[in-house]
């Protein structure tokens, strides 16, 4: 049996915005990657921006990585978030290798609205103006949404195509989980010492993750 995890400020946000939080992790896209209706073409579309976005989230995480060196109260903290940037090194890897098989060639790919969007969005949480724990609340939204959107995937009773349980199981994946959960940890304790402003501008940063991650599944299922 699973601890169950102490409830903080993070569940009681979810609880209160709980419906950008369900379109984000049962997005139809990945509801049609569950049941195998999914279109070819929208992953195809997907795996080219999910790419890009890949390459713009490496300089956030990179400065995640920067900030819990110099701001985190635990020295844990840091090697966490060093695990995360050690597998997105994997990660663009994984991306290349799957592009070739799917027939995706990167370097013609032009970033979508919705990513421009979202990848603007992480630039701006990367500005010394903005407060560690409202960065890790966003570094936490930007893979829980993909940890609990794949993981959906998996579970008992799914009709996954074979060849994309791959990408299911790279962030469905048991560590990945893990991993996540930690990073909810860290995130959680920097909120608890957080001014009510922090408290405030983290919540705002979380709901609009979320709606980043909605538009990027809606931009994935348009299949361009
Ligand atoms: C859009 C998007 N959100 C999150 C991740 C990683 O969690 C990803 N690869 N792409």
């Amino acid at each position: 049996m699973e601890k169950p995890e102490k409830r903080g400020v993070i569940d009681t946000w979810l609880d209160k915005h709980r419906s950008i939080y369900t379109a984000a992790i049962r997005h139809a896209f990945v509801v049609s990657i569950r049941d195998g209706s999914v279109d070819l073409s929208s992953f195809r579309t997907w795996l080219g921006q999910d790419y890009l976005f890949v390459r713009g989230f490496v300089p956030f995480v990179a400065n995640v990585l920067i900030r819990a060196g110099k701001e985190s109260g635990e020295t844990s903290d840091m090697e966490v978030v060093l695990g995360g940037l050690a597998s997105l090194n994997d990660e663009i890897e994984w991306f290349k290798s799957e592009g070739s098989k799917w027939g995706v060639d990167f370097s013609t790919v032009v970033p979508q609205k919705a990513n421009q969007d979202y990848r603007r969005f992480m630039e701006a949480l990367m500005s010394s103006e903005v407060k560690f724990s409202v960065m890790m609340t966003a570094f936490w939204a930007i893979e829980a949404v993909y940890q609990e959107s794949f993981a959906h995937c998996l579970e008992v009773g799914n009709k996954t195509p074979a060849e994309l349980t791959g990408a299911c199981n790279r962030w469905g994946n048991d560590g990945f989980k893990e991993y996540c959960s930690s990073v909810k940890k860290i995130a959680e304790r920097c909120l608890e010492n957080a001014s009510g402003e922090a408290l405030a501008e983290a919540e705002d940063a979380l709901v609009r993750v979320l709606e980043h991650e909605v538009a990027f599944w809606e931009m994935s299922r348009g299949g361009q």
